[in-house]
């Protein structure tokens, strides 16, 4: 591939959409580092799915302190080295946020995140992956996480919308919007090498390989 490729790059989407796929696809691809949020570590993350008004609060906290510390080590490391992919944004946090808490808890939390999203790279382009719902729960069903095997519905419906109407007013980054529907990365090999470029066309002015 001759043309420019960014330095840091972050997948987003909503949950089973394939961000973890294409991730560390590129990174096998490109021989990039990978950033790559660690939910297993959330001991909330599977009481939350039984309760969520009880778990909520603890499980927001959880995931927005455990990024920032990923954030944090991140920034530190040499960034004019390998490529980096990440399989979140940040404000992945305030987006989950916004959707499980209450008014009250909500405005709590705002303060902690408002402080800590001011420290955190930004990447030079984001790939925002989409798909109808049906087909985010076929690949949770697939994917066969136990906790996950009764996600509501209408709990991804919203997901999924929060993600389309944030990403319809994104300003801050370069971004590439991919339905995946029909395109599996996973096996694809050219689609990946496609998405790279595509990508490359979208974030101008990173530094070349
Ligand atoms: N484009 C795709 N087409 C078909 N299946 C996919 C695709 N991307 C991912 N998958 C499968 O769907 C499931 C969820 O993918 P994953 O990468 O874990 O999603 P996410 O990280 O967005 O939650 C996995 O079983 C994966 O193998
Ligand atoms: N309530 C929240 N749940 C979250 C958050 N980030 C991830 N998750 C859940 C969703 C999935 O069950 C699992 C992995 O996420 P993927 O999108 O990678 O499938 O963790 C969050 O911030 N809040």
């Amino acid at each position: 591939m001759s043309s420019v490729l960014p330095r840091y790059i972050v997948v987003e989407g909503p949950i089973g959409v394939g961000k973890t796929t294409v991730v560390t696809r590129l990174a096998e691809q490109y021989k990039a580092r990978t950033v790559l949020e660690i939910f297993e570590e959330n001991p909330f993350l599977a009481n939350f799915y039984q309760d969520q008004e009880r778990y909520a609060f603890q499980t927001e906290m959880f995931f927005l302190l455990s990024r920032y510390r990923q954030q944090e080590d991140f920034a530190q490391e040499d960034l004019f080295g390998r490529i980096a992919v990440s399989d979140y944004l940040f404000v992945k946090c305030r987006l989950f946020a916004s959707l499980t808490l209450n008014d009250h808890e909500l405005s709590l939390y705002d303060r902690m995140y408002n402080i800590l999203t001011t420290q955190v790279p930004k990447p030079d382009v984001v790939i925002h992956l989409t798909a109808p719902l049906d087909v985010l729960l076929g690949r949770i069903k697939q994917r066969g996480r136990s906790y996950e095997q009764n996600m509501d519905p209408a709990y991804l419906e919203r997901l999924r919308s929060l993600y389309n109407q944030f990403f319809q007013h994104y300003e801050d980054t370069p971004l590439l919007e991919v339905d995946t529907t029909d395109i599996d990365f996973s096996r694809d090999d050219q689609a990946l090498t496609n998405l790279m470029e595509m990508a490359a066309k979208c974030a101008p002015g990173t530094s070349g390989q």
